[in-house]
């Protein structure tokens, strides 16, 4: 379809004209017209959103990323080879995680498909991430549906994420550059994103209920272990507390309520929506054949039911594996002689309440490590957490040092205490201190040097105390040597030094697999790892440091079966690394390296950059054999 053809079919559906459209695409299209005023003959370039906005907007999303991670990256590897592109937006509409072939990477941010691309209707026109944070429902915005003529060649599906309190909390989108003429053909891609929605919110719900009885249903007996439609918390009253967009969905049905109402089912008995008393409901689980555990609804319809019960600490035993019962200083690490020597230092500094300095590549643990110290040192104030990269620049002096009554337009009217106030008697942890703007470096200055912090618009300064730790991924004494950090702050904040070192490097690594086994058993047996997976991940490089492991093993967790992690469970980048090609010189490496490969030596070969004949050479010495 032409440019000119497209507006005038535009402005036929905006005089109400019935031009065979879906109704969600007319309804989107009216809206663009009548209610954000958008013009549909002036085509507008996709928009990024600032480095800035972007880090705030990560930052606010973090929790559900690092849940939703494992099911992103399974869908994407499901539909990568279709040349798909997965987007994951916040409720703005703006991309937070994005997974797409780099070679397209040009094309692709060009087109707004692409991290920091902001996909809310009132900029970009009907798109499906727009049009599915209005409607809040799953829906495919193909090719010409799109509002906007930049965005015609695109076609995209996208489903609402929902988090456990009823709240539309971020879409996920999958989109193609270019796609077949026929609309139909994306049925398919709906249906992948509804499910992976469907196991996120799930994943989700699980993770914070982790002390309510959680009840999962599925319409028949087959599916009710494998991939469940919906779920619901409920409390020891009886409560239910959250729910999945499918259980919401579910209850609301039952009653006849609406499911945009949360507040309607949120808090009400369970018993409300069930023919059933609390405690049969509460004993459905595994303990019965899945067929025994079918139950009413209120409103007549039958379903069968799934009810994990709430993990309890069994007396002596669990509590002791759960890495956060251990005292502070044994979970900075295993036993080696670097992070004994950390532990150390740790000891004689924390109760000295002089300032730190943390310097370590990125995920390496620079907050766990000044958690332990705030821990360590006794105090009994709080421990307050800024990442000063991820406040906008504008805001960092107000977040710090709050403000004065009417210090600005929007200010509270009764001011606000800034975040050094709230550590007062505590631990400041300032991370990514290196990217402190210098007109803050200079207030905090003062605070550090006369112990009273002057809020942003006021005269009267407030006396405050309190144990500052900072953290760095970049050398900082080089950012003062560049002039971007204030070398008298520098001298303040650096009283003790401790470096971090990057995972590749600890000697203890095992002793951080198996706490993130730990961690990622939730509550059940813990993890294990198959010997193949284990040398796997023994081999890989890290570059993403304790964080990529902690990622790697969440993932893993997700998708293995009985509780044991295999290769095939362990996230695609471990075993297609740009590392890989250092990793076929020691034993070890080479075989996790042949194993990824399934035992097949021309595609470990390609993988290592070197021909078969030397692979074969190079087994031979290391006395390795072809695995099965
Ligand atoms: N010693 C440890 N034992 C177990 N888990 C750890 C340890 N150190 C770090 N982690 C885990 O690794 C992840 C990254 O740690 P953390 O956030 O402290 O790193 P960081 O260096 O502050 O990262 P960034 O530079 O990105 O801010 C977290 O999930 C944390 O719980």
């Amino acid at each position: 379809m032409g440019f000119s053809d497209h507006i005038k079919e535009i402005e036929r559906v905006g005089q109400g004209s019935n031009t065979g459209r879906d109704a969600v695409v007319v309804a989107s299209w009216r809206r663009c017209l009548e209610t954000y005023q958008l013009d549909p003959a002036k085509a507008r370039e996709a928009v990024i959103v600032s480095e800035t906005r972007l880090r705030e907007h990560r930052q606010q999303a973090e929790d559900l990323v690092h849940i939703a991670r494992s099911g992103l990256e399974r869908l994407y590897r499901q539909v990568a080879e279709q040349n798909y592109v997965l987007l994951l937006s916040d409720r703005q509409g703006v991309t937070v995680e994005f997974l797409g072939d780099p070679s397209f990477n040009n094309s692709l941010r060009k087109a707004g498909l692409y991290l920091g691309s902001e996909w809310s209707e009132p900029r970009a026109g009907t798109c499906a991430v727009g049009a599915c944070i209005t409607t809040g429902e799953p829906l495919t915005i193909h090719q010409s549906d799109h509002f906007d003529i930049t965005h015609t060649p695109l076609s995209c599906t996208a489903a609402p994420i929902y988090d456990t309190q009823g709240a539309l909390a971020a879409v996920l989108d999958i989109s193609l550059l270019s796609s077949p003429i026929l609309k139909a053909s994306q049925n398919m891609a709906r249906h992948l994103v509804s499910s992976t929605v469907r196991r996120i919110e799930l994943a989700n719900l699980m993770a914070s209920s982790r002390h309510d009885l959680v009840l999962r249903f599925a319409g028949a007996p087959e599916f009710l272990d494998v991939d469940p439609e919906a779920a619901i918390a409920v409390d020891g009253a009886g409560r239910i507390t959250g729910m999945t967009h499918g259980g919401a969905k579910l209850l609301a049905a039952s009653r006849g309520l609406d499911w945009r109402r949360p507040e309607l089912l949120l808090g009400q008995l369970v018993t409300d929506f069930f023919e059933a008393e609390f405690g049969e409901l509460a004993s459905l689980t595994r303990a019965s054949l899945p067929q025994d555990r079918r139950i009413a609804l209120r409103g007549g319809a039958f379903l069968y039911a799934h009810a994990i019960e709430p993990q309890q600490r069994i007396a002596g035993q669990p509590a002791a594996r759960l890495p956060r019962a251990l005292p502070a200083l044994s979970r900075l690490g295993g036993t080696c002689p670097a992070i004994d020597s950390l532990r150390r230092k740790v000891m004689k500094l924390a109760p000295a309440r002089l300032p730190v300095l943390l310097q370590g590549q990125t995920g390496t643990g620079k907050e766990h490590l000044a958690r332990i110290i705030h821990e360590v040192s006794g105090v009994s104030g709080r421990f307050v957490a800024v990442n000063c990269a991820a406040i906008p620049e504008q805001l960092i002096e107000s977040e710090l040092f709050g403000y004065a009554p009417g210090a600005f337009t929007g200010a509270l009217a009764k001011g606000r205490k800034g975040l050094v106030e709230e550590a007062k008697g505590g631990t400041l942890f300032l991370d990514e201190i290196g990217d402190m703007p210098f007109a803050a470096q200079s207030r905090l200055l003062r605070v550090l040097a006369e112990g009273e912090v002057l809020p942003v618009g006021g005269s009267v300064p407030r006396k405050v105390s309190f144990r500052v730790i900072s953290a760095s991924h970049r050398p900082l004494a080089a950012l003062v040597a560049a002039g971007s950090f204030r070398e008298d702050l520098y001298y303040r904040l650096n009283a003790a030094v401790l470096p971090l070192p990057p995972l590749s490097g600890r000697e203890d690594f095992p002793w951080l697999l198996a706490r993130l086994l730990e961690k990622h058993s939730a509550g059940g047996s813990p993890l294990r790892l198959s010997p193949e997976a284990r040398a796997l991940l023994l081999a890989h490089s890290w570059p993403g440091n304790i964080r990529e492991l902690d990622n790697a093993i969440a993932f893993a967790a997700a998708l293995c079966e009985d509780g044991v992690i295999g290769v095939e469970d362990l996230p695609e980048q471990l075993t297609l690394s740009p590392h890989a090609a250092t990793e076929g010189n020691d034993g070890d490496g080479l075989l996790a390296m042949l194993t990824s490969c399934k035992g097949n030596v021309s595609e470990a070969a390609r993988r290592l950059g070197i021909d078969r004949t030397t692979l074969h050479r190079r087994m031979r010495r290391l006395g390795i054999g072809r695995p099965h």
